[in-house]
């Protein structure tokens, strides 16, 4: 579709609000919001307007352009999920509307199609990134730690301050050909960011940023630093992706 250069554009995300740092999310997507606004003055295009809402109903999902699914605890989110009648309309929305969906956390870990060291009896997840997760990968809450990522697709030097709180990382990519799912075949897992494995728990970087497509996660906090430049680049990927009109019934209205 074509955008509308005179109308300012709507796109409302929301922030998946059963528990977490809900409140943090929304904070540093006004600063990116903000930041982007001001960087557009020179552009011939015109940034849109957002409006950020916390979800706690399938009314505020369905307003939603794009969704945040914040840290906390994957388990727990489920279990309200569900009572609240949120779980399906989420995959729904992750996985047929196929809109703009980022994962911290928590919502790495429901954003995955499958995980280990779950509790015991298994969790439900949401899926839409065909990977792996193994849960609480660096420990319990006392082992939380801050590392600097180098993260490439900030094009910049400076690295980020990654919060990692029972963090979870991607283990595995399910690229089995006989099972592959539609979306699979169309668009691969992409690695966005590593991290050195900790001593003593084998060679090499554990994955802790993925895209796929519409679903992007990481397995730290950006949220949780006052640094917006992630907040700032999936702004501007959302926007992207509702101006190229990619999933079904994802486009930017005015
Ligand atoms: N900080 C977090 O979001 C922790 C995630 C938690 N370990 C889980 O699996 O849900």
């Amino acid at each position: 579709m074509t955008v509308d250069a005179v109308t300012p554009q709507q796109i409302t995300v929301g922030v998946l609000a059963l528990q977490g740092g809900v409140i943090e999310h929304i904070s540093l997507l006004q600063k990116a919001a903000t930041q982007l606004s001001s960087q557009s003055t020179e552009s011939p295009t015109p940034t849109p307007q957002f409006t950020f809402i916390q979800v706690r109903t399938t009314a505020q999902l369905s307003q939603c352009d794009a969704l945040i699914l914040p840290g906390g605890e994957s388990t727990t989110m489920a279990i309200v999920a569900r009572r609240l009648g949120l779980l399906d309309p989420l995959r729904e929305f992750v996985k047929v509307q196929r809109k703009p969906t980022w994962g911290t956390c928590a919502g790495l870990v429901m954003l995955a199609s499958a995980a280990s060291a779950t509790k015991q009896g298994g969790q439900e997840l949401i899926g839409g990134l065909d990977v792996k997760v193994l849960r609480n990968r660096y420990g319990t809450q006392i082992q939380s730690f801050v590392g600097d990522l180098r993260l490439p697709f900030l094009e910049e030097e400076k690295p980020f301050r990654g919060v990692f709180i029972r963090a979870p990382v991607v283990e595995e990519i399910i690229t089995s050909s006989s099972s592959a799912s539609e979306k699979q075949r169309a668009e691969q897992v992409e690695i966005l960011g590593t991290y050195p494995k900790p001593q003593g728990t084998g060679k090499g970087e554990d994955i802790v940023a993925v895209r796929q497509g519409n679903v992007f996660g990481t397995s730290f906090h950006p949220e949780l630093t006052d640094d917006v430049r992630i907040h700032v680049w999936w702004l501007k990927q959302v926007v992207e992706e509702l101006r190229s009109g990619r999933g079904e019934g994802v486009q930017l209205q005015s």
